[in-house]
């Protein structure tokens, strides 16, 4: 019997089928479900650089930051995506010395001694940890950045689209005590339609939903910019929590955030149609207090999913209320593009499709959208206001 991470398959396969098995299954959720709507071309970044480009990288940098609740992502200008590492530090809390940060972090989580602790500094979107954010930023930032660079960057930063100004001042806040001469935020929906391509599309109207670990943003979007938008504190994480207080519930075993996660990615669907899978869970039984495992099916999991993914319906259906109806018109011809780690559960496109009734399709590299948006939107840097000038 195999155990990864955490849960054991009852059949006998290897690791190498179990990836296997699950890149088919993002390949085939990456496959659009209506030929309506023409598939958004997401182009290939830039990799080379000119003589002069290289020259003012030597002398500056610009650096783009999708500050995730669960994963950090940073992209240089002439460079692309150079870092993509979960949001995780361990810390010792008596002597409060930072002992690993990124997946280095992650993989100590449930398995650290009393002293130790592993934290999320961001949650729901927001920092929950300032002194760990600004840490974590810096150690990233630094590991990014060559000694050569001669002055301080200039930082492009994804936040939420519903954050309150102090919830902006605190994350400008970090990013200037990490060295940065200019800093500006933008919302994370427009990185997310940059990256995707629908610059050249929003002429028309589009709506876009991003689902990460810790916040939904749903925003309407056409050439002006963001028309209307909403920011749900529901996302993958969410997803995770039912499913460990469903198996709580309805199993009597009690299961750890890794295993809830790695029996979401690997089972996890949120279509009632979708055939059948199995996977063998092991946790501690909340009747006797011993170990013991169980078989979970992929059922069980979408019942798990339901109110979670309510709400995000819910959230949609708000934003198409709030619309003008003209672009109501345009989206429906554009259909709903899904980006983000949580919509590339399985069958999230098609369940969006069936409850709202316009098309919906999840994006190439779903994950990769908000940063390779906030890549496009560091050519304009030059055009943007410093972030905490315009909040002052
Ligand atoms: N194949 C998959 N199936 C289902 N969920 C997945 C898959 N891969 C990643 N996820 C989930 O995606 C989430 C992370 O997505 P993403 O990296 O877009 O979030 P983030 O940008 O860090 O969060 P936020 O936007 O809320 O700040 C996690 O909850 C993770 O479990």
């Amino acid at each position: 019997m195999l155990t990864l991470f955490g849960w054991t398959s009852k059949k006998k396969v290897s690791r190498a089928e179990v990836l296997q098995k699950r890149a088919e299954r993002r390949k085939k959720s990456t496959q659009p479900i209506a030929t309506t709507t023409p598939k958004i071309q997401s182009r290939k970044e830039r990799t080379t650089i000119s003589p002069f480009e290289r020259l003012a990288l030597w002398w500056a940098y610009d650096i783009g930051i999708d500050l995730g609740t669960t994963n950090v992502l940073i992209y240089i200008k002439g460079k692309g995506v150079v870092l993509d590492e979960p949001a995780y530090v361990a810390w010792n809390i008596n002597t409060h010395e930072v002992v690993a940060v990124g997946e280095d972090a992650r993989i100590m989580l449930g398995r650290t001694p009393a002293d130790i602790e592993v934290i999320r500094p961001l949650q729901d979107g927001v920092i929950n940890n300032y002194d760990m954010t600004e840490f974590m930023l810096r150690y990233y930032i630094k590991s990014v950045l060559p000694a050569s660079s001669l002055f301080k960057p200039r930082i492009v930063i994804c936040v939420p689209s519903g954050i309150t100004p102090v919830e902006k001042r605190a994350v400008i806040e970090a990013v200037l005590q990490t060295g940065a001469r200019k800093t500006v935020l933008i919302e994370e929906p427009l990185a997310a339609a940059l990256g995707t391509g629908l610059d050249k599309a929003t002429s028309a109207g589009a709506i876009v939903v991003d689902v990460g670990g810790g916040t939904t943003d749903v925003a309407v979007l056409c050439t002006t910019g963001v028309v209307v938008s909403k920011s749900l504190r529901m996302g993958g994480d969410k997803f995770d929590e039912a499913i460990i207080a469903y198996i709580k519930r309805r199993r009597k075993l009690l299961i750890g955030r890794r295993t809830a996660e790695e029996v979401k990615i690997a089972i996890g669907t949120v279509d009632r149609k979708a055939p059948i899978e199995e996977i063998t869970v092991r946790g501690r039984d909340i009747v006797s207090g011993l170990p013991k495992a169980i078989t979970v099916t992929s059922k069980e999991v979408q019942k798990a999913l339901e109110r979670p993914v309510s709400i995000i319906l819910e959230g949609i259906k708000d934003i198409l209320e709030k619309t003008p109806p003209e672009l109501v018109a345009e989206i429906c011809d554009h259909g709903i593009i899904l980006t983000g780690g949580g919509a590339l559960i399985s069958g999230f496109d098609r369940l969006i499709t069936r409850a709202i009734g316009v098309a919906a399709y999840l994006v190439d590299n779903p994950r990769y959208s908000v940063i390779v948006g906030t890549g496009r939107a560091l050519r304009e840097m030059d055009r943007f206001q410093d972030s905490l000038e315009e909040l002052q």
